[in-house]
């Protein structure tokens, strides 16, 4: 069904030749050849010469597209043999020598030119942070300049091994053959680059580093490494930080006698839709090899591990699969069941610290927990959840306890908070400090440069009502690219209440024939978490075509098919426009739409959304003649102060807040009331003005009827003889 067509059919849309028809470039067409955003060798670009490392990459990816059958699959035939039995393997991974590991690697490895010119080719790089918490600047000119030179020594840019091609996670860095299958089955081929940058250091961190840096050791004998990744939206994060995870418990569990489920890893994101979204894909990941994956429900608790069998039951993970599929609406919930036994617990940060200071806090020292990872770590580490994600972080008392932090922006802020809890928690342990790697992929805090961005000055709020009935209905004439947007689409409001309104507005405005108000939905922090699972399923499964949302779905959540999304209002900050825009144009596809309609009262705020955009374009290549943002538009807007910033950042644009705008005092709802987005569907609007049309229509039409009897009555009329 063209999705399109039948929204225009109310307005003649004449049909698109296939010519002219984008379908190929959208986002949900298909899936992306190739998922780096950054693939094009830079000497090529640059017309230097290249470097060995490019070749091989180059003739590894290409293997890797001819291998279709299994792109794991080694040379010797010993490992063949070994494949060959992988998938029939159901239970846990039989041991693997260590020294198996060593031989492989020992001849795969690059050499550091090679890695050097790798990582640069792919936009990485990766920094030792320092160990120490930096000195202050002061601000006498010469101390600084002093105080400067030596912070600059203290951070290091290295060359760490990256993942040329996925076969070698398996062949160099030893992951379970269970695993490598898995990931397989999922169909990956090409890694990403954060992906590329980060596996070989969380891996095998020896191998990876070799002697660029003498770290203190784990109890493992492996390097201790923390890290904190900055990679654009989309670019498979969950899989960057999931495959260690995974491998970690592997690994242990061969050394170990002890086979039993031991809560190893937390994994915390800030939304529950983003947590249910990686436990799916950690037991994708883990399917077959022991390894267990919990969501942490309400009512759960952290049990240690000497809790009396039989207490201990956790959701089932059929159970889960039905929440997600919003199958499960009138099943009674296990939530008070009282335990989590599980290898892997994925968790919002408020459900998990209020178990933690709950009854049994005294108990829930996390010591078996080696791995703690924050995904979209800078809003975790935000005011809003910040005490509850240290209270979480601080009570891993395992000394082995490895940190990793995601997101696809970091300001400085957050990392010296990271630098700084890390070396706090070690000097408490009585551990050695130790450096964090950091790792950056392309410019860090930009949008991603395969979507189209596209700013639209709406004047008012009713204005911008009819620019999206635009976009959601093109006319004949505007139905080019350039104008309408292709279902499925999100849509980011900056209140509850006004995605409510919004809602309610555009209800009626799906034709019934295309499925009608049923196609249009929306998702927000007050739905009961059924609801919101239901509609989540809706979504990815196509039969929601427009979801009204607030930002609570701007951060991690992966919808694959999504065309678009509309910032119907200007997002708090920069960041937020970053990750609400990447929703779209995931994984390397192009053909992403990122529309963002701004008024009057916004003018003061949107600076920090047109900068972002014109640097997207940069990177994209386009020259400025080209290019969306333009020059003029980006010198007149209005740079806030840092004030206003942080004021935006809190609250919201001021004519906003509260939603539905507030009623001037006579209450005619002049003044402020013009930001108000109407509670009633247009359609129900319509309806009543006609009523209200007809009755003033009638209405005149009796006076009019009563004048001329009353005329008649006055009018002369002779003498009636
Ligand atoms: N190597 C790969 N090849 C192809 N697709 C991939 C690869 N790695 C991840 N993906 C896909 O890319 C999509 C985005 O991945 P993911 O959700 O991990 O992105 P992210 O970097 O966490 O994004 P965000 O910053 O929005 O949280 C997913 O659909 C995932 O399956």
């Amino acid at each position: 069904m063209d999705i399109l067509k039948l929204l225009s059919r109310s307005t003649k849309q004449t049909a698109r030749t296939s010519k002219d028809a984008p379908s190929t470039k959208l986002p949900s067409a298909g899936t992306s050849a190739n998922p780096q955003l950054f693939h094009d060798a830079v000497p090529e670009a640059r017309g230097k010469k290249r470097k060995r490392g490019g070749d091989v990459e180059q003739t590894r990816a290409h293997d890797e597209e001819e291998e279709s059958i299994n792109f794991f699959e080694t040379s010797s035939a010993a490992s063949k043999a070994e494949k060959a039995s992988a998938p029939k393997k159901t239970a846990e991974e039989p041991a693997s020598t260590p020294e198996k590991v060593a031989t492989k690697a020992t001849t795969e490895l690059l050499d550091e030119a090679e890695c050097r010119q790798l990582l640069r080719s792919h936009r990485l790089k990766v920094t030792l942070l320092p160990s120490s918490k930096p000195d202050k600047v002061v601000k006498k000119s010469k101390k600084k300049k002093a105080v400067e030179t030596s912070k600059k020594e203290e951070y290091k840019q290295v060359y760490p091994q990256p993942l040329v091609a996925f076969n070698d996670l398996r062949s160099t860095y030893g992951i379970s053959g269970r695993m490598a299958e898995n990931l397989v089955q999922q169909g990956y081929k090409i890694p990403t680059e954060v992906q590329m940058g980060s596996l070989p250091l969380l891996l095998r961190p020896k191998t990876a580093l070799g002697d660029a840096i003498e770290e203190a050791e784990d109890s493992d004998g492996e390097v201790h490494v923390d890290l904190l990744a900055v990679a654009p939206t989309g670019s498979g994060k969950t899989l960057a930080f999931l495959i260690p995870v995974v491998d970690r418990i592997i690994q242990r569990r061969r050394t170990s006698q002890d086979k039993e489920h031991i809560l190893e890893a937390i994994v915390v994101a800030p939304t529950k839709e983003l947590a249910t979204q990686i436990v799916n894909e950690a037991r994708k990941l883990s399917l077959g090899t022991g390894v267990k994956v919990v969501g942490m429900r309400k009512g759960m608790q952290i049990t240690p591990r000497d809790s009396p069998e039989g207490e201990v039951d956790d959701i089932s993970e059929d159970e889960e699969e039905q929440e997600e599929d919003g199958s499960d609406a009138e099943k009674p919930k296990k939530s008070s069941q009282p335990a989590v036994k599980a290898d892997i617990l994925v968790s919002t940060p408020g459900l998990l610290f209020s178990a933690l200071s709950g009854k049994n806090s005294d108990q829930a020292t996390l010591l078996t927990i080696r791995t703690l990872v924050l995904d979209e770590a800078d809003v975790l580490l935000d005011p809003l959840f910040r005490d509850q994600t240290l209270g979480i972080w601080n009570s891993c008392m395992n000394p082995d306890l490895r940190v990793t932090l995601w997101s696809a922006t970091m300001g400085s802020n957050i990392e010296s908070l990271t630098s700084t809890t890390i070396q706090a928690r070690r000097s408490l342990l009585g551990l050695p400090s130790s450096h964090i790697i950091r790792l950056v992929v392309g410019l860090k805090d930009s949008a991603i440069p395969n979507i189209t961005h596209r700013l639209i000055y709406a004047a008012t709020e009713p204005g911008k009502l009819i620019a999206l009935r635009q976009l959601l209905h093109p006319t004949a004439k505007s139905a080019d690219e350039t104008q309408s947007l292709r279902p499925p689409f999100l849509v980011f409001t900056q209140t509850i209440p006004r995605a409510v309104a919004l809602h309610s507005e555009l209800l009626y405005d799906i034709p019934s024939e295309a499925g009608g108000s049923t196609r249009i939905a929306v998702l927000h922090a007050e739905l009961s978490d059924t609801a919101r699972s239901n509609i989540m399923a809706r979504f990815r499964n196509g039969d929601i075509w427009v979801l009204i949302t607030t930002d609570i779905l701007s951060r991690g959540v992966d919808f694959r098919g999504i065309n678009g999304v509309v910032n119907y209002d200007v997002p708090n900050s920069g960041a937020a426009y970053i990750h609400r825009v990447g929703r779209t144009g995931r994984a390397g596809r192009e053909g992403g739409v990122a529309v963002t309609f701004y008024t009057k009262e916004d003018i003061p705020y949107v600076k920090a959304v047109a900068n972002i955009i014109a640097a997207s374009e940069k990177a994209a290549g386009k020259k400025e003649s080209e290019a969306g943002m333009k020059r003029w538009l980006l010198d007149a807007l209005p740079t806030p102060s840092k004030q206003e910033k942080k004021k935006l950042k809190m609250h919201g644009v001021e004519a906003r807040r509260g939603g539905l705008g507030e009623k001037s005092k006579d209450g005619k709802g002049k003044g402020k009331f013009k930001a108000q987005i109407s509670t009633k569907s247009g359609y129900e609007r319509k309806l009543e003005n006609n009523r209200r049309g007809a009755i003033q229509g009638s209405k005149r039409r009796m006076e009019a009827e009563k004048e001329e009897h009353n005329g008649e009555d006055s009018e002369w009329g002779g003498i009636d003889e």
